[in-house]
């Protein structure tokens, strides 16, 4: 195969990490015009694209790219009336993409997320980061203060218990932004000139019992131990929030490796993240959730899984019983979501049938 042009200068990854093992989810109503800058990184890897909104608009991959490509008509024939719980005009339509992958791993990043530089001005392979966070053990259950005790030139400091220090298997690696940080709608209103320069050269595990605001920006996980948590909850056309599927998703998830002992970490990898949408329009989309949160938070702080909950899918039906119980006195959408979260673990089953142990 002929190589298209390398156009950052940077050599292709031929040694590419967890190649077979890890697919790379994009939810895409625009162009794919920015894989070109992650051709050296990402070139290796299968990518599943997640085309929303109109089916007949054709989505062009740049050349080289090995890929399948899901519109709204190919969710709703493979999932048939199981697709109503797959959002549609919102990013959250990226949790397809999860549901039809084969493999352990999974990097989901947006199009309009670029390859950051660091300090030194040199370009950050970010799955080769998430990877990195991925297959070294996290530390939820006692602060390490000097952050990821596995990277090179750290470790546990003095204090932290030898009976912990092997760690727990990590689940989910959240990575940062730079220049556009994902804020809500008012904090862009606000401060609509504002950029994030800073690069925080860290790793931490969030500790167990501590809920965290999940991006969906610049994400990986480790499939197998978590994906049938990583919902992405009902947004978009129809329904009265949007801006709060990766939050959602990440206070599922959080809650559930807290209960079965995985780790979550957030920290680099950063990406340049290039396009602020409109605050307008997003404050359209958030309003609802910025004050249901006060009630949700409360929530999943709460949440207790039975010790007979010992899959994930256990504790994700579990977690729907208990948002239709005592979430849907806010508003009709939580019994609405409730549903949507059953259907989505029976079609997460349907399309990923456990195989005999
Ligand atoms: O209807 C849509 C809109 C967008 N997409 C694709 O989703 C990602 C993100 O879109 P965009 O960059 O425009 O939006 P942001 O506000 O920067 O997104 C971040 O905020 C959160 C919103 O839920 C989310 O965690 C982040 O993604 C792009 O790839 C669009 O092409 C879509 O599929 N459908
Ligand atoms: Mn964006």
């Amino acid at each position: 195969m002929v190589e298209p042009a390398n156009t950052v200068g940077i050599p292709l990854n031929h040694a590419a990490l967890l190649r077979d093992e890890l697919d790379i989810v994009i939810p895409t109503i625009r162009n794919l015009d920015f894989l070109e800058m992650w051709r050296p990184f990402l070139q290796p890897y299968h990518l599943i694209i997640v085309q929303d909104g109109d089916p007949s608009k054709t989505i062009a991959v740049p050349e080289g790219f090995d890929y399948e490509l899901y519109n709204r008509n190919d969710i709703n024939r493979i999932l048939g009336p199981k697709a109503s719980c797959i959002s549609f005009k919102d990013s959250a339509c990226r949790c397809f993409g999860y549901m039809v992958s084969k493999k352990k791993y999974i990097f989901t990043i947006d199009d309009d997320c670029f390859v950051a530089k660091d300090p030194s001005g040199k370009a950050v392979n970010a799955l080769e980061q998430h990877i990195k966070n991925l297959l070294c053990p996290s530390s939820p259950l006692f602060f390490n203060t000097l952050y990821d005790p596995y990277r090179e030139g750290a470790d546990f400091v003095r204090g932290y218990p030898f009976s912990l220090r092997e760690g727990v298997s990590t689940a989910v690696s959240h990575g940062l932004w730079l220049n556009i940080p994902d804020y809500d709608a008012p904090t862009q209103l606000v401060k609509p000139k504002e950029r994030n320069t800073r690069y925080v050269d860290a790793v931490m595990t969030i500790p167990k019992g501590t809920l965290f605001p999940m991006c969906g920006m610049n994400l990986a996980f480790d499939r197998e131990l978590i994906g049938p948590a990583m919902y992405f909850g009902l947004m978009g056309d129809g329904q009265p929030i949007g801006r709060y599927d990766d939050m959602w998703a990440g206070w599922c998830v959080k809650v559930i490796c807290d209960h079965l002992g995985l780790g979550v970490k957030t920290g680099l990898p950063y990406i340049y993240h290039s396009k602020a949408s409109n605050p307008f329009v997003n404050l359209k989309k958030e309003y609802k959730g910025i004050f249901w949160q006060e009630d949700i938070i409360p929530f999943f702080q709460s949440a207790k899984l039975s010790k007979e909950a010992v899959t994930v899918q256990q504790c994700y039906i579990e977690l729907s019983k208990m948002v239709k119980e005592k979430l849907s006195a806010i508003d009709p959408y939580f019994d609405k979501l409730a549903d949507a979260m059953v259907t989505w673990i029976e079609a997460w089953d349907e399309l990923n049938p456990a195989t005999k142990a």
